[in-house]
């Protein structure tokens, strides 16, 4: 969106249909960026995400000496392998609110050794980041709290690295072992390294997404079920050639709510069948709750039926996409439960809190738990203005509060800061609008 309104007023649609073409996977292209930086040679990445949080791990990577280029106006980026070691050892860097960068970068960072700050928006300096600092930390690493302890800000100086088992703790963010494993190789020069995972691990698809990727650069790791993870020595990065940037699975999530809540069919292309994002994963949620879904090797479809039937599920799996769940909560045939999801509460914002509220403006009934939410919908949607909290996930799943469903009719829905979207996808509006058949502009 070229000009973006303070508000977006979006007028109830009877139907939605047709087709999108998703934006790059976030997690898939700050992964890649970061691999193709430490990587011994150039990579070819094609349909890079443009959006916020990539551009802050772009931005962060210049500074820190890496070169790349961009292939004129279009997605594709090449990325010229630093080998290692960052050519610049001293810079501040900003992050914005993007986990994927802040994470793996201070890994990174923190075991090459230099002397680096890391900062971002305020809410980046409420999201933790403790657990992965210690575990630096007790490597050898010397990173410092420069504001509250266990948050960002963080200054990064040269310690004394001596890795050869690494322990964090799981059950806040899986971002804290992707950030270890991804600088293992770098410790592992002359020794293996094994990283063992304390207590649970939560959003366990990311860290498949995570190994993935790191084997497409030239790496094994070794995996011990979800407790451990051997990174042998003397194993480094190669750029592949060139590598390709699946359709984001998160962003899939409201097209095809759209078409699961008013009609369908919709259909998303560029992530589908072979897709190694685990947030393809919410079509068996969406497939619970009766909605008709078709799959190829790169598009999904949804196809609404009668109703939509509540649903009581885990989505500890799927953290992000699960957030739509909830707002399609409200044109379910009863109450629905999301469990095990109290990780939302440490992502952009507060998102049990946020969704609560905001849920209850609608009219829905909301009852809210350390670590879960149950959703009543009302018998029609209330109009509301509602507030996105500078979440860009705020403001796509709420903007399916304006369909048409077969048991309640969407309401008039006014999105608040809807620029907030630019974090993963900032043309989600002119996309929804064209699916949801809303004369938007
Ligand atoms: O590794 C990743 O790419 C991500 C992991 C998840 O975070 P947590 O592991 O903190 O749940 C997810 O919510 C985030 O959007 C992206
Ligand atoms: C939690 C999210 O982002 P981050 O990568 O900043 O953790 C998200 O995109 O929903």
């Amino acid at each position: 969106m070229k000009h973006y309104p303070n508000h977006l007023d979006l007028q109830p649609a009877l139907h939605a249909s047709g087709s999108v073409r998703l934006p790059g996977s976030k997690s898939i292209s700050n992964r890649i960026l970061l691999l193709a930086a430490l990587a011994q040679g150039s990579t070819r990445i094609l349909e890079l995400l443009a959006s916020d949080d990539t551009h802050v791990m772009l931005m962060a990577l210049q500074q820190l000496g890496v070169k790349w280029e961009q292939e004129g106006e279009s997605r594709n980026y090449v990325v010229h392998g630093a080998g290692g070691t960052f050519p610049v050892h001293q810079a501040d860097l900003f992050m914005g609110n993007a986990g994927t960068a802040i994470r793996p970068l201070t890994a990174a960072l923190a075991v090459m050794g230099g002397d680096y700050t890391l900062h971002g928006v305020p809410r980046m300096h409420e999201r933790p980041i403790g657990d992965l600092v210690e575990a630096l930390n007790a490597a050898g690493t010397q990173i410092e709290y420069t504001g509250v302890e266990g948050y960002p800000p963080l200054r990064i100086r040269r310690g004394h690295l001596h890795a050869e088992r690494m322990r964090v703790r799981g059950n806040v963010s899986s971002q804290f072992l992707t950030a270890l494993l991804m600088a293992a190789p770098l410790m592992a020069r002359s020794h293996a390294v094994t990283i063992e995972v304390v207590g649970e691990l939560i959003s366990r698809p990311y860290i498949e997404i995570t190994l993935n990727l790191i084997r497409r650069f030239g790496v094994t790791v070794e995996r011990h079920g979800w407790q451990a993870f051997t990174v042998q020595a003397g194993q480094h990065y190669t750029s592949p050639g060139s590598i390709h940037v699946e359709g984001d699975a998160s962003s899939a999530s409201y097209f095809l709510a759209a078409g699961a809540i008013a009609g369908g069919p919709v259909r998303v292309e560029g992530v589908g069948r072979d897709s190694i994002q685990g947030d393809v994963r919410f079509v068996e949620a969406l497939q619970q709750m009766g909605v008709t879904i078709s799959m190829g090797e790169n598009w999904i479809e949804a196809q609404g039926g009668a109703s939509l039937h509540a649903i009581d599920a885990d989505f500890n799996h799927i953290p992000d996409a699960a957030m739509t769940i909830a707002v399609m909560a409200l044109y379910a045939d009863g109450t629905s439960t999301l469990r095990n999801i109290a990780s939302w509460r440490v992502k952009e914002t507060d998102r049990i809190a946020a969704m609560a509220t905001e849920l209850r403006k609608l009219g829905a009934t909301v009852e809210e738990g350390a670590d879960y939410l149950r959703i009543t919908p009302p018998a029609q949607l209330q109009a509301a203005a509602i507030d996105t909290y500078d979440d860009h996930r705020m403001a796509m799943c709420f903007s399916l509060a304006s369909l048409d469903g077969a048991l309640r009719r969407g309401a008039r829905v006014r999105i608040n800061d809807p620029k907030c979207v630019a974090k993963t996808f900032p043309d989600y509006f002119e996309a929804f609008a064209r699916v949801a058949q809303n004369k938007l502009f």
